[in-house]
């Protein structure tokens, strides 16, 4: 076992969670929302983040991409690994990420998603790096946490597979 601190605890989670989600409620009113989870790391925020979105249609997907571990590799290509089962042509999409790091996950998803003639398309990521970001051209829309340059775990983020059921955002000695 690791030694791990807590930086985010499920407290200070549910409630900013809460807030965003609120915050979708609002903006989409009227309208339906589609909720892209990024497996793996996203699932449970977009569990947590769609019970706060209220008085308004939520659907919910799933996708599933390449990881570049801890490589940077500077083709930054990256593959579907599990496509979405519907189509998103018409509809107002979030694409619900853990975590935005270097831009390259999201700023692949984004345009291929943008292919598919989605009506609106934002991006909700429960963490943000800006300091290691790559990929300027990713456009954030809600952002839970903005943290500093250190590896994260927990809450659906993981260290070598481990740690994503911890109920908090933590950081571990090396
Ligand atoms: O901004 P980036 O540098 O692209 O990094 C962020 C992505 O990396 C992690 O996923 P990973 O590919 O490790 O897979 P996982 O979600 O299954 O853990 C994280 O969940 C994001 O999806
Ligand atoms: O800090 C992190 N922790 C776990 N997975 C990640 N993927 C990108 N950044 C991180
Ligand atoms: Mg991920």
């Amino acid at each position: 076992m690791h030694n791990i601190q807590t930086l985010i605890s499920a407290e200070e989670l549910n409630a900013r969670i809460a807030e965003l989600g609120k915050q979708i409620s609002e903006d989409y009113q009227g309208k339906e929302v589609n909720l892209i989870c990024v497996l793996k790391g996203g699932v449970m925020f977009m569990v947590d983040l769609s019970k706060q979105i209220q008085d308004i249609p939520v659907t919910m997907d799933f996708m599933a991409v390449s990881s570049y571990g801890n490589e940077v590799s500077s083709s930054g290509v990256v593959k579907i690994v599990k496509d979405l089962d519907e189509s998103i042509e018409g509809k107002e999409v979030i694409i619900v990420e853990d975590i935005i790091d270097s831009g390259r996950t999201l700023s692949y998803l984004v345009s291929i998603l943008k292919d598919r003639k989605p009506n609106s398309i934002k991006i909700c990521t429960l963490l943000d790096k800006p300091d290691r970001r790559v990929v300027e051209d990713v456009q954030v829309d809600y952002t839970g946490f903005s943290i500093p340059d250190k590896f994260v775990l927990g809450y659906g983020l993981d260290y070598m597979q481990r740690y994503r059921n911890l109920p908090f955002i933590g950081t571990m000695d090396s």
